[in-house]
């Protein structure tokens, strides 16, 4: 029902209660949709009642989220369609999900329809034809405010946002939002860029990496939905409380079929193996260095021998006779093939028969396919494939590396010196794949022998989120897993905190496999208040020499907070006084004393970073190690210098403390009794 009023709010809100209409129609159609004889075969019926069923659950309207944030009222029709009658199709409200009315007439568009792409875009000085762009304010589900720019009107001044503004104010509890509403023009390019490119994207905390990444997906899921249907999307994440964390965007952004995981959980998946030991950080660093990639390969081709007799085949009456040194022949152009070692192995037996079918030619014969077949099955070529081009099983193959001296040395002989080999090897050998003792860099190297001998299948994108921490190794595990498709790589030298940190993002696409992909940048911060980064800033000439602070578009006067007493527990009472979340955040060595300290003082308090806060517990407790892409809209700071002592290089300890430092979006307090790290002094 149209409202009798002028009043533009009241009318945003009729649209908003006829879209929220057709929504829940368009959803009932689904639900009501016959599917007894869709399809013929069970198994496709089973694909339809999946997708549809998927299909209701992406329509659910979800009644905290605004159906539409913004809308765009062009000069012209876009795309040059002919005009229409009423309000004309020149306006187009922009939202979360594709909703029409039952004529099938658009009532809001998908954020990421071409269309839609000017409400991001657009500014005074290129109005990409846009006259006028309003954005919506809610509370609760409810359309409460509209903020309008005439984009092309000479005499209107340029203003900041404050929808924009206090959205990104907003208290945060729980886990991480989308923000679809909100995207910048500059996140926005990334989020739009080809589905052929990949980009890696270097930014300061909380310049919005994370979220671009996610929002990229949605917007490739969108625009090559059957592609990637297909082939696959996965988002790489460094540990499971991050992945718990950003769990909840795509789905609120409608797509459902994203996996998720770490380095460890792809490789453990892939291998089968789990990790049962741990490594110095000396060896998980040369297991990690790209120099085993190479003593890999050597291993695996190690197993290819010489051809030492000829090959004589009987078939009926005849002997056929294949000589040493064509055999031979055709093992080493196999070789120089670099084809993967297990379809080389396939495609010997052929090669072989293919030697025997000429001869058999030569002689008058006019074997066929099912002759070549049958001589490739033949004991003899059997015979000749299994004495040269053995099975080789991954796992033992790099079991036997770990324990072996010899054969260690004999595969990294110019590449890794004894005293790295004797580093790389367990302290005693194994026994069985079953028992030995797997750490996660070990697990790697399963993977990429598991690669060598047969390729890994390839999604068509991931994203590669907190990818400064990976080794080179782990790099080719991801771009193994997206060496047909694309990637989207997010990080941050400064907060690399692994020894083998990479150093340049140059140098981590090179192990990637994609050489030479477009690197850019991001500098506006929209989580840390200026106060805050200003001073975790004062870290990053000792932490990454070239890398320009981060800018914040939050003011914030008055977040950041010293204490000098060292008591944790009257800093978060402290910090309890204001809304949202509260991050305690302390070196690991500490967790158990801090606990007690909060326990004692009645503190209710999480003790795990992947639980999710609420309002009645809205305190998690958490180590150094694990904060990383997390955030809180108060954090307290235990002890900057012992989270730097805690780590193996001063470096490394200081990149920990930029980490934790930065975890804040409204109020930070440093709470501490020892001195604190002279490179925080101003
Ligand atoms: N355009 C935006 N509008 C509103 N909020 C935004 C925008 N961009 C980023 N944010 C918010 O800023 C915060 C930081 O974003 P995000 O975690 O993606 O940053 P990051 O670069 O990955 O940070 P870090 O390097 O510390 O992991 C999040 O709460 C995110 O929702």
């Amino acid at each position: 029902m149209r409202p009798t009023t002028d009043d533009p709010l009241e009318l945003e809100r009729a649209h908003l209660r006829e879209s929220r209409a057709a929504l829940r129609a368009m959803r009932k159609d689904f639900e009501n949709l016959d599917l007894t004889d869709i399809a013929a075969s069970w198994v496709s019926a089973e694909v339809v009642r999946g997708e549809v069923r998927d299909r209701i659950k992406t329509l659910a309207d979800l009644a905290e989220l605004p159906l539409f944030f913004g809308r765009v009222d062009y000069l012209h029709p876009p795309g040059g369609a002919p005009a229409g009658e009423d309000d004309g199709p020149e306006r187009y409200y922009i939202g979360r999900r594709h909703v029409h009315d039952a004529g099938g007439e658009p009532m809001v568009l998908d954020w990421r329809a071409p269309v839609s792409q000017p409400f991001y875009r657009a500014s005074r000085t290129e109005p990409l034809d846009v006259a006028l762009r309003r954005r919506f304010g809610y509370e609760r589900g409810e359309l409460t405010a509209y903020e309008d720019e005439h984009l092309t009107d000479p005499a209107e001044a340029a203003t900041a946002s404050r929808l924009l503004a206090a959205e990104i104010e907003k208290p945060r509890v729980g886990p991480m939002r989308d923000i679809v509403a909100t995207i910048q023009p500059e996140q926005d390019v990334i989020v739009r860029m080809d589905i052929g490119d990949t980009l890696c994207v270097q930014g300061a905390p909380g310049t919005g990496k994370t979220a671009v990444g996610l929002h990229r997906v949605a917007y490739l899921l969108y625009s090559h939905r059957e592609r990637l249907k297909r082939t696959g999307t996965l988002v790489v994440g460094p540990n499971d409380s991050f992945l718990h964390y950003i769990e909840q965007v795509l789905p609120s952004l409608g797509e459902l079929d994203v996996a998720q995981a770490t380095v460890g959980e792809l490789v453990g998946k892939q291998t089968g193996l789990a990790v049962r030991g741990t490594d110095t950080a000396r060896a998980a660093g040369l297991k990690g260095d790209a120099r085993m990639a190479e003593v890999l390969r050597g291993a695996v081709r190690s197993h290819v021998g010489r051809v030492e007799e000829s090959l004589v085949l009987v078939r009926g009456s005849r002997r056929w006779r294949v000589p040493q040194h064509e055999l031979q022949e055709l093992v080493d152009q196999l070789l120089e093939r670099e084809m993967r070692y297990g379809a080389a192995r396939d495609a010997l037996p052929q090669r072989i028969a293919h030697a025997v079918l000429t001869r058999m030619e030569l002689a008058g014969e006019a074997p066929d396919d099912r002759v070549q077949n049958a001589v490739a099955r033949s004991a003899p070529v059997k015979a000749v494939v299994k004495a040269v081009w053995p099975a080789v099983d991954p796992a033992k193959l790099v079991l036997r590396l770990l324990s072996d001296a010899e054969f260690l040395a004999a595969a990294a002989d110019g590449l890794l010196t004894e005293d790295e080999q004797a580093a790389v090897r367990w302290a005693k050998p194994a026994r069985g794949v079953k028992t030995a003792p797997w750490t996660a860099a070990d697990l790697v190297l399963v993977d990429e022998a598991l690669d060598l001998v047969e390729r890994t299948g390839s999604l068509g994108h991931v994203v590669l989120d907190e990818a400064q921490d990976l080794s080179p190794m782990q790099y080719r595990a991801v771009g193994r897993r997206c060496s047909t498709g694309s990637a989207t790589v997010l990080g941050d030298i400064a907060q690399g905190t692994t020894p083998w940190a990479t150093g340049s993002w140059e140098e981590a696409l090179l192990h990637l496999g994609k050489k030479g992909a477009a690197v850019e940048e991001l500098t506006a911060g929209f989580r840390v208040p200026k106060e805050i980064i200003d001073y975790a800033s004062r870290l990053l000439p000792h932490i990454a020499e070239g890398l320009a602070p981060a800018s914040s578009v939050r003011e914030a006067l008055g977040s950041l907070t010293r204490r000098e007493d060292g008591d944790v527990a009257a800093a978060v009472r402290g910090a309890l006084r204001h809304e949202g979340s509260v991050g305690v955040i302390v070196a690991d060595a500490r967790m158990a004393q801090v606990r007690s300290a909060l326990e004692a003082a009645g503190v209710a308090f999480l003790d795990d970073p992947g639980a999710e806060t609420t309002q009645e517990r809205r305190v998690t407790l958490l180590p150094a190690s694990l904060a990383k892409g997390l955030e809180y809209d108060h954090v307290v700071v235990d002890e900057p210098s012992l989270i730097v002592e805690g780590e193996p290089d001063r470096r490394t300890g200081l990149r920990r403390l930029y980490v934790v430092l930065t975890r804040a979006v409204s109020g930070l307090t440093v709470v501490h009794s020892v001195p604190l790290p002279e490179e925080l002094a101003a």
